[in-house]
């Protein structure tokens, strides 16, 4: 299987496949139809999720699950809906059949550019040394262009899930928007649930792998050992750590991290663990009050969304927020919303970020947000190279 072929063009790329899929290590969750029943503005997080599953059994489905995406920004709207009748056995996607033509570009453009992108991080090592803040992941959009239909999101979804079998691979169909798709596969566990156990698996610190394996070993062992990438590391476990302990019985937060590697990235990576101590406290619950964590904010995390909001050029949205599921019992699983793009029929929008530290070198940093792109450029069947200048 070449993962860089074209993939297929069905009779209706974008809504002939299922509104919400979700494949993790552990569960493959397909959604036939969402319903999005009213509930009244301005709850929670948790709050939310309990008012559209009361929804649902009110409506006869005791078996819903509440799916969908919370935005980075915890003050804008979330795009969360009812499966009712979830499929929990969906089989696992197998490497894509017959494939045909290849996605046409007509133009792709970073916003920022590379160049303004380095400017922001100038600014932000500048507002780190002088104290305002302690670290700021910053983050830009590649705009795809098409010259032709847009991709089929099945194929699409196939495809990353069977080169990330150890990510979360997701699409969700927006509700109100039905033509467009945020599609992506994800490195990064913010919470799963079950029972009274969550777990955690927050990453902050990356390299790009390359393919000869001494030096990808030896590129593993350089993040590992980096002074820089601890220390951004280091600052998100222990915001995880003050925001998750009041509401656990135990907390288990390793010393030290370990390092992780999707296909294209290394990782640094905490696995944290911990028992709850109100049984009646659902994964909502959790993810309201981790996210967004300084993976994807900063530290302090309101000063950092406040920098994020005044210095990048465009709307975040559901980019770097939360997406996953949860039942009827408040177990589920809730990865961040990156490695990820929004699907339109005549554009494909990427996010990728970084994190930035005092001694963050501006070029180096955006280098890590091209290496991101990866995820779905390959996907896509894109070569990075045909983008050039905009990287
Ligand atoms: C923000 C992104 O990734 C996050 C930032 C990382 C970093 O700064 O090293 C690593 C993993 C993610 O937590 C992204 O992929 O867009």
């Amino acid at each position: 299987m070449s993962l860089a072929a074209p993939l297929p063009t069905p009779a209706h790329p974008l809504t002939d496949a299922s509104p919400f899929r979700w494949h993790s290590p552990e569960v493959s969750l397909s959604a036939g139809e969402l319903w999005t029943p009213p509930v009244p503005a301005g709850l929670s997080t948790g709050d939310h999720g309990r008012a559209l599953l009361r929804a649902a059994r009110q409506a006869g489905a005791p078996d819903a699950c509440v799916v969908g995406a919370l935005p980075f920004h915890p003050d804008e709207p979330a795009a969360l809906a009812v499966a009712p009748t979830p499929d929990r056995a969906a089989p696992r996607p197998q490497p894509p059949g017959a494939l045909s033509q290849p996605l046409l570009l007509r133009d792709g453009q970073s916003v920022p550019s590379a160049a303004e992108f380095e400017t922001m991080v100038e600014r932000a090592v500048q507002a780190i040394r002088a104290g305002a803040l302690e670290k700021v992941v910053l983050g830009r959009l590649l705009h795809l262009d098409l010259g032709g239909p847009p991709p089929c999101v099945t194929a699409l979804v196939d495809r990353l899930a069977v080169r990330h079998p150890a990510g979360f691979t997701f699409a969700l169909r927006l509700p109100g928007r039905p033509d467009r798709t945020l599609v992506g596969a994800s490195p990064e566990l913010l919470v799963c649930k079950c029972g009274a156990t969550v777990t955690l698996r927050p990453m902050a610190g990356t390299r790009a792998r390359h393919p000869d394996p001494r030096t990808d070993g030896a590129l593993a062992a350089d993040l590992l050992g980096s002074a820089k990438d601890r220390a951004e590391h280091a600052v998100m476990v222990e915001a995880i750590r003050s925001a998750l302990a009041p509401l656990c019985r135990t907390l288990d937060v390793p010393d030290r991290p370990n390092v992780t590697s999707t296909a294209t990235l290394w990782h640094l990576v905490t696995p944290i663990t911990a028992e709850l101590r109100d049984p009646a406290c659902s994964v909502l619950d959790v993810v309201e009050r981790l996210h967004p964590t300084p993976a994807v904010g900063g530290v302090p995390g309101a000063a950092a969304r406040a920098f994020i909001r005044e210095h990048e050029p465009f709307a975040r949205g559901l980019f770097a927020g939360a997406v996953g599921w949860c039942d009827a019992r408040g177990d589920g699983e809730w990865a961040v919303t990156i490695r990820c793009a929004e699907i339109g029929a005549q554009a494909v929008r990427l996010f990728a970020g970084a994190g930035v530290v005092g001694d963050s070198v501006p070029a180096l940093e955006r280098a890590e947000t091209a290496a991101k792109f990866r995820t779905m450029l390959d996907a896509l069947g894109l070569d990075a190279r045909t983008l050039g200048g905009a990287l």
